[in-house]
């Protein structure tokens, strides 16, 4: 798991885009029977209609199954690449029927401003529609919502509706060079090319590899489209291989309209294309459930990161698909318990502050992570943050602004700051890489320890917090395995004798589990590492300005006591019962992170089958 600079991103300014316009709400999806469990499945895997990967994973992952490719040979310039020969059977004829191979040609002379991804996965889907049926309206195509009524107001965005319009031509070019149609036929409007450009804006998904990292979108039939947004959702879905199949699984789910009318109709099949296994291949998805769900009510996901506030959720929708979501969670007066948390600070003297206050920490913040991600100077993008953190933000004279440690521009500090420290840590020096190691991970064990108390408020964070609990139990292992010398004995156990996480974590693979039993695990976990906590954090924060004086609600973390620690104490002989008790900590927040990802993500996940590697050694499978 690389979770260096791909964590890292500059928070959006809330205040850019202005939110409006109705609820467009048509097509939903609801539960057909009781759902009383969390990580029940809700459909069985689903196969795409269409996907591919984005622009910089061509010349390195496979065209068709998107796993890695080994580094040489060189990739040939504007084809795609195949692990095997029946990746390339099954992908290639369909591509280049689909004329994306020719999409470069116009784009080199048309330079276009997005992922071609979004161009190829049209192109794919306008292949099948024109292979199925007429297109005799633009709102939907194959029952799938264009959106594009809102995508193409150029009043809203001038510079999106015209990356619309240009990809809708570079589409239509490419069609003509397949068709042998000189290009100087190219002119006029594109509606359908348009409208299917919308289809896949609206309703494309982007799709991890098996490292975690975005490598393209795929874009699924009406059975996972028709599926709303919420910022509470009470589903989330996962992906699995291209070979893995429905195994008899049932639908619990079906369509309905949320504004009193008719759902639209399945009378004729022929209009509503369904993702084929034998045609394309392609990463299934599969809805789950994260909340119990009544029969009846509506089934949602989420289509932003949940760990935003209102109004940073609300401008993300809005600028990607142009809707002001109208959930619980968006229209609670108060905004609930993670809301109030995310967006919380003081300014000194209790005076008030205008949005501009927030605006002006929000580009300080984006200034420091340019300082990593774009000059590689870490060492000033530390300075930067937690002299913030510590401090706070002198906005004008005598007016100093401070976050709460869970406002989410601190959280984005943290997933920075552990990033930026750990690269930090590749350096010659040893007590150098070991002291920016420690800092990193108390970062990473601040951020799963913070996001944990929002998620016990908000269960819908289950997937941000099992990750970051798998993150800081990795990097905290990791530097236990630093820190072992030669005559250490092999570690680290599993096997707690004050806790049975190991069991736990054992017996619920493929589990779907009652909230009530979470909440007793989560307890569990929490009792048994509040003792050992302290003294690592000692350890771990010790020589950090900003890290050392941390005052937090969270219990151990407050309550850091024990003895001193002595950095060349630790190098020059490290006794064993710390670092023994660091490994603990690492193995607890492991299998915690675990077991969360089994519910969320399921076995297959990327991170489950880590964590199970880890735990058993081999492939993870175990
Ligand atoms: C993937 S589609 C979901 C299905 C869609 N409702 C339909 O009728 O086909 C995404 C679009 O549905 C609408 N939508 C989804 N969630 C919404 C929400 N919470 N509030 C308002 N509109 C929403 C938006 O127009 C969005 O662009």
């Amino acid at each position: 798991m690389d979770d260096r600079k791909s964590n890292v991103s500059r928070p959006t300014n809330p205040h850019k885009q202005k939110v409006g316009a109705g609820d467009l709400r048509n097509m939903e999806m609801v539960a057909t029977a009781e759902i009383e469990s969390i990580g029940v499945n809700l459909t069985p895997p689903l196969s795409p209609l269409a996907y591919s990967l984005h622009d910089s994973f061509l010349p390195s992952h496979c065209a068709a199954c998107f796993s890695p490719l080994p580094p040489d040979p060189p990739p040939p310039l504007h084809s795609l690449l195949y692990c095997s020969p029946s990746c390339s059977s099954s992908h290639s004829p369909l591509h280049r029927s689909s004329a994306s191979h020719h999409l470069h040609l116009h784009l080199s002379q048309n330079p276009y401003d997005g992922q071609t991804s979004d161009l190829r996965v049209a192109l794919l889907l306008l292949l099948q529609i024109k292979r199925h049926q007429p297109i005799k309206q633009y709102d939907r195509i194959c029952g799938l919502m264009s959106n594009r009524r809102q995508l193409l107001m150029s009043n809203h965005d001038v510079e999106f509706s015209t990356r619309i319009k240009n990809g809708a031509k570079a589409m239509a070019a490419a069609t003509m060079m397949r068709d042998g149609v000189p290009d100087s036929n190219l002119s006029g409007e594109y509606m359908l090319e348009e409208a299917v450009l919308c289809v896949v804006v609206t309703n494309a998904v982007e799709v991890q590899d098996s490292v975690g990292r975005s490598v393209g979108i795929s874009l699924y039939d009406i059975s996972f489209s028709w599926i709303n947004h919420s910022c509470s959702p009470n589903a989330c879905y996962l992906f699995l291989p291209p070979e893995s199949h429905g195994g008899g699984q049932r639908f619990l789910i079906s369509p309905a309209s949320s504004n009193g009318c008719q759902p639209i109709a399945f009378s004729s099949n022929s209009e509503f294309l369904t993702g084929s296994p034998e045609i394309l291949g392609g990463w299934r998805i599969v809805v789950r459930s994260i909340k119990p769900i009544k029969k009846g009510e509506q089934v949602t996901i989420a289509y932003t990161d949940l760990l935003q506030p209102t109004e940073s959720r609300q401008s993300d929708l809005w600028s990607k698909y142009r809707f002001t979501c109208c959930c619980n969670r968006c229209i609670a007066v108060p905004p609930i318990q993670i809301d109030q948390r995310l967006q919380e600070f003081c300014a000194s003297n209790g005076r008030s502050l205008n949005e501009v206050g927030i605006e002006k920490v929000t580009e300080y913040i984006n200034d420091a992570i340019d300082d990593y991600l774009s000059s590689n100077d870490a060492e000033s993008c530390c300075k930067k943050l937690e002299n913030l953190l510590l401090n706070g933000f002198d906005y004008k004279q005598n007016l100093i602004i401070r976050l709460h440690p869970q406002h989410h521009l601190s959280l984005n500090a943290y997933t920075t700051l552990a990033s930026a420290y750990k690269i930090r840590s590749i350096d010659e020096n040893i007590l150098h890489n070991l002291k920016m190691k420690r800092f990193s991970v108390a970062y990473s064990l601040l951020l799963a320890v913070l996001t944990h108390h929002l998620f016990l408020s908000e269960s819908c964070l289950i997937a941000s917090v099992s990750n970051f609990w798998i993150g800081a139990g990795e990097s905290v292992l990791n530097l236990a395995r630093d820190l072992k010398s030669d005559c250490d004995s092999e570690f680290p156990s599993f096997k707690c004798t004050k806790c049975g996480l190991i069991d736990v974590f054992e017996a619920n693979f493929d589990d779907d589990q009652n909230p009530k039993w979470v909440l007793d695990v989560s307890n569990e976990f929490v009792n048994c590492i509040i003792d050992i906590m302290p003294k690592v954090w000692k350890f771990l924060v010790h020589g950090n300005g900003y890290l050392e004086v941390v005052k937090d609600p969270i219990e151990f973390i407050k309550n850091v006591g024990g003895r001193e620690w002595d950095l060349k104490e630790i190098m020059e002989g490290y006794e064993g019962q710390e670092r023994v008790e660091l490994s603990w900590v690492g193995v607890h927040c492991l299998l915690y992170g675990g077991i969360l990802m089994n519910i969320c993500g399921g076995p297959d996940s990327h991170l489950s089958r880590y964590v199970r590697g880890v735990v058993y050694g081999g492939d993870g499978k175990g």
